[in-house]
């Protein structure tokens, strides 16, 4: 996604004293994406063969703990998501960063949950990722989900096979997917292109850091 404001145009007024300050939404995105990518550096734990043989694992989990991390993560995942009116988190740091986000940008947040976790009816999909398959799902009733506008978070870009399951369950439920955002896009694993082939190349596809 292009450089945007989104965070300010979510919520603030673009003339008040405390963005002046802070300077243009740029600059503060930008200076977080650094603070960010610092702290990732600093932070993420690799765990080689985990969850299966063959897999790099890299954990977020000690990031997101670090206050420094999350502040700066929620601060650069919120750039580039304008006009937006509903976050869709996906199981399970995708939760953590998703409420997080959805509050910097005053709007609502949705659990995109691993099968058997929501009370039925529930929409459902399978799909497969890095390493191997799953199932997520979201409410079919007592949520309406037609016409919103829904930025997904998640931690971990890696296949892409989560993130376009996530987005087909949110379209097939009458939702609009405007981006996916997340905080580490495993570059060789081509999720940005799965993206681009399952949801349209319109999608825009934002992460904070490149492995
Ligand atoms: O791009 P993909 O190949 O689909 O992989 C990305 C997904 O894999 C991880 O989740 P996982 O299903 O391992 O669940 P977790 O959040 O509980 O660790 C990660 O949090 C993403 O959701
Ligand atoms: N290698 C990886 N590290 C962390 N999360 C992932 N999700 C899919 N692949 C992953």
């Amino acid at each position: 996604m292009a450089p945007d404001d989104a965070a300010r145009s979510a919520r603030r007024d673009p003339a008040d004293q405390d963005s002046v300050e802070r300077g243009t939404a740029d600059e503060v995105t930008s200076k977080a994406v650094d603070r960010a990518r610092a702290a990732i550096d600093r932070h993420v734990r690799l765990v080689d063969d985990f969850p299966s043989p063959g897999i790099a694992f890299k954990d977020l989990t000690p990031v997101l703990a670090d206050p420094e991390g999350l502040s700066a993560i929620v601060t650069a995942l919120t750039h580039g998501c304008r006009g937006i009116d509903l976050v869709a988190g996906i199981d399970a740091r995708g939760f953590l960063l998703g409420g997080a986000v959805a509050r910097e940008l005053e709007v609502g947040v949705l659990a995109v949950r691993k099968a058997g976790k929501l009370p039925p009816p529930v929409h459902s999909t399978t799909y497969t990722l890095e390493y191997g398959t799953a199932s997520l799902e979201i409410p079919a009733d007592g949520l309406d989900l037609a016409g919103r506008r829904v930025l997904l978070v998640d931690d971990v870009l890696a296949t892409g096979g989560t993130a376009v399951a996530a987005a087909k369950l949110l379209t097939d439920a009458g939702a609009e997917i405007v981006g996916v955002a997340v905080v580490m896009e495993l570059a060789a694993l081509g999720g940005r292109s799965t993206i681009a082939d399952g949801l349209g190349p319109d999608i825009g596809v934002h992460a904070v850091t490149v492995d």
